[in-house]
């Protein structure tokens, strides 16, 4: 049995990591090694076997011992033992969930759905690095994999409605401890259905714009509001968020010579853990709407199409239904009025399964069947 260390496995990202492994019973095909940066010596999870109490995350002969790492800790974890890890001899196979090292020429950007040839062509040439994407480029693709796939896309413009939890655990608090508070401030006007509405929203912004509103994670209100900035400026004026976009997905699809445009806003939004992605995409052929739906929805096992009809799409198109699931449906697929060409989509997404624990866990699997 391999051996493989997890590290990061008790924050969020980790945690559905966690419950995906065991609901596959991965941990049967391993011999698990729990690592920490706090909690050393202490008990680690329950996995259905014996482990081995904590062991200290930083300790770059423990870590060596391993033939695979797969780490949820962040990126400055990996910046802090990678390259010693490396400098050391250690030649295991490491899977990241972090950002920092996507971008590497050394590093792979997994999701195997999408990219199983550029993953399996990495393994032959010795490639030891794999990192997964970023949530809302791995869910971009994931949705319109088939068009990309058959070359049909010249570019796309994703408009993004981004969860809570891309920014965090402590944010989804928030938002939700924003969701309570408006709420607290309008209780008695919303027992009495004669009270004026226009009352009650006035006491709403004003409970927004207050200084007791908790914002200490967004930095501004989220619930009742929209935040359309997420991650560091860039100097083209893009967010990180959206600079990733394309740079990420051409590199995931092998196309990073040519790469194929995809840009547009990157917005936060008051939903809790499922990022959503209105699109506009230019094909370079007029296909019927039929077809293109086939496209998709041949292309994996987790995208459904939902026709472009209102009651099925309100009902399937949600973050309420999506969420803690690892369906991907896209839908509202028209053509736009700019010509033939150009279409719409909308799609929906769990930034915390596909979006960033499901590839890494699919890669272990990879390794572990090769
Ligand atoms: N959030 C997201 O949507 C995405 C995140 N990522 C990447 O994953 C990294 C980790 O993100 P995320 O899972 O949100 O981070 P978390 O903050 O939830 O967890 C990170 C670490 O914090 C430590 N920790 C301290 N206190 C607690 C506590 N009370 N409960 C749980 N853990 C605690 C744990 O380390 P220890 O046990 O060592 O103390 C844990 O592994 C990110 O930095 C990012 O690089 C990637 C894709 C999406
Ligand atoms: N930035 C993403 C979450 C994230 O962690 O992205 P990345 O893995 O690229 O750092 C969001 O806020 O929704």
């Amino acid at each position: 049995m391999m051996k493989v260390g997890l590290v990061g496995w008790r924050g969020m990202v980790g945690s559905v990591l966690m419950q995906r492994m065991r609901e596959e019973q991965d941990f049967a095909l391993i011999d698990p090694t729990f690592f920490t940066t706090s909690q050393a010596g202490q008990d680690g999870p329950d996995v259905g076997k014996p482990i081995k109490p904590l062991e200290d995350a930083h300790n770059i002969e423990t870590l060596k011992q391993m033939e695979v790492i797969i780490t949820c800790q962040g990126g400055d974890y990996t910046k802090a033992v990678y390259d010693d890890l490396r400098a050391a001899g250690w030649q295991g196979y490491w899977i990241d969930a972090a950002s920092s090292l996507r971008m590497d020429d050394d590093a792979i950007i997994v999701l195997d759905p999408v990219n199983a040839n550029v993953i399996q062509d990495g393994l032959n040439k010795g490639v030891k690095t794999y990192v997964g994407g970023n949530c809302t480029v791995s869910l971009l693709l994931m949705a319109i994999g088939g068009l990309v796939e058959k070359g049909l896309v010249d570019w796309v413009s994703p408009m993004t409605y981004q969860a809570a939890s891309g920014a965090g655990a402590r944010n989804m608090r928030e938002l939700i401890s924003q969701m309570g508070d408006l709420r607290d401030e309008v209780s008695e006007e919303l027992q009495d259905p004669a009270s004026a509405i226009l009352d009650i929203d006035k006491k709403v912004a004003e409970k927004m714009r207050s200084e007791s509103f908790p914002t200490d994670q967004f930095g501004v209100p989220l619930a009742g509001s929209l935040i359309p900035w997420i991650d560091t400026p860039m100097p083209s004026g893009q967010s990180r968020e959206e600079w990733k976009a394309e740079v990420e997905a051409n590199k995931i699809i092998g196309r990073s010579d040519a790469p194929m445009p995809i840009d547009g806003l990157c917005v936060r939004v008051g939903a809790m853990r499922c990022h959503s992605q209105a699109l506009t995409i230019k094909l370079n052929k007029d296909l019927p709407v039929a077809e293109i739906e086939s496209i998709l929805s041949s292309h994996n096992d987790w995208v459904k199409v939902i026709p472009n009809e209102r009651e099925v799409t309100v009902e399937e198109l949600s973050p309420t239904k999506v969420t803690g699931t690892l369906s991907i449906p896209v839908g509202r697929i028209r053509k736009l009025s700019m010509g033939s060409e150009y279409i719409s989509a909308f799609t929906v997404g769990d930034q915390l399964l596909w979006g960033a624990a499901e590839p890494l866990r699919r890669m272990l699997r990879i390794i572990l069947d090769k």
